[in-house]
């Protein structure tokens, strides 16, 4: 599915009387089958980017358009239809604490079960052969049937993950996908995400904290800081100025960023 952002401009409903932009003229196109990774310091807009994308927050002003569709201009329908063809998965992956994981991977496909077997599926989990493939994707495959109450963080963030990939949507957008992981793991769980999207021809847009990832994995980076757009680059452009520049004011950050990025220059 390709994009299209013009000038978007968005305020969270608590701090619109302050008028706290979380983004500020925000513009920029994606084709379909592109990959993305957008980066930047905490509270620069990230998450909120990705819900305006997902058609889940609705911008104060600005065009926004998925496939050439104005999510705002749909009726109720159109706009549900719309986004069955898009997967939204937050950074902490909303798994009920009862069920079990091979239940949350197949309600990954609610949107074609219909009632009927969206509610069989609770009992009798409609993709289980599926599911158990996709978790071998990610090393989990023996959770298949455990419940995602009795998973460690990171054991859940890679069911999150495998959720996206059980889903049959055209466009992911995936929220900080690695912060539970290690290195090893996350480096793993980017490449198989990617891998997937490139076999089905998906849109992928990723946020992401870990720049090396961002920059190593991703043919095109994205920059965000306080709201706006500073930079939108192949990712063999970005230089180390560009990136300090970016996380100028956190210095926590620029930290994580020396020791991942520039150590070894
Ligand atoms: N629910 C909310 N209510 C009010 N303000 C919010 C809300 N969510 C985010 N904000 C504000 O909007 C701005 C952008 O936040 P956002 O979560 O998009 O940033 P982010 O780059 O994803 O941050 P992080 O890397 O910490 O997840 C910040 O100033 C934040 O404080």
């Amino acid at each position: 599915m390709d994009l299209n952002l013009q000038n978007i401009i968005a305020y969270h409903p608590a701090r619109e009387q302050d008028e706290v932009f979380a983004l500020k003229n925000v513009s920029f196109q994606v084709k379909a089958g592109e990959h993305i990774a957008i980066i930047g310091p905490s509270g620069s807009g990230k998450t909120t980017l990705l819900q305006i994308i997902a058609a889940a927050m609705k911008p104060a002003s600005g065009v926004v358009s998925l496939g050439k569709i104005n999510p705002w201009s749909i009726s109720g329908g159109a706009l549900r239809q719309l986004r069955q063809r898009l997967f939204y998965a937050p950074q902490i992956p909303p798994l009920p604490p009862r069920q079990r994981v091979v239940t949350s991977l197949s309600a990954s496909r609610l949107g074609e079960m219909g009632f009927g077997k969206s509610i069989l599926n609770l009992i009798y989990p409609q993709y289980s052969q599926d599911a158990f493939n996709t978790l071998s994707l990610f090393d989990l495959s023996e959770k298949l049937w455990s419940r995602v109450d009795r998973l460690s963080g990171g054991e859940r963030q890679r069911v999150g993950l495998a959720k996206i990939l059980m889903s049959r949507a055209n466009l992911w957008l995936v929220d900080e996908p690695l912060s539970a992981l290690d290195p090893k793991r996350s480096r793993q769980a980017i490449q198989m995400l990617i891998a997937e999207a490139n076999k089905r021809g998906v849109t992928l847009i990723v946020t992401l904290h870990q720049v090396d990832v961002a920059t190593k994995e991703f043919p095109r980076v994205i920059g965000l800081h306080a709201g706006k757009l500073e930079f939108d680059l192949p990712s063999a452009d970005i230089t180390k100025h560009i990136l300090q520049n970016l996380y100028a004011q956190s210095e926590h950050e620029i930290t994580q960023l020396e020791a991942h990025v520039f150590s070894a220059e």
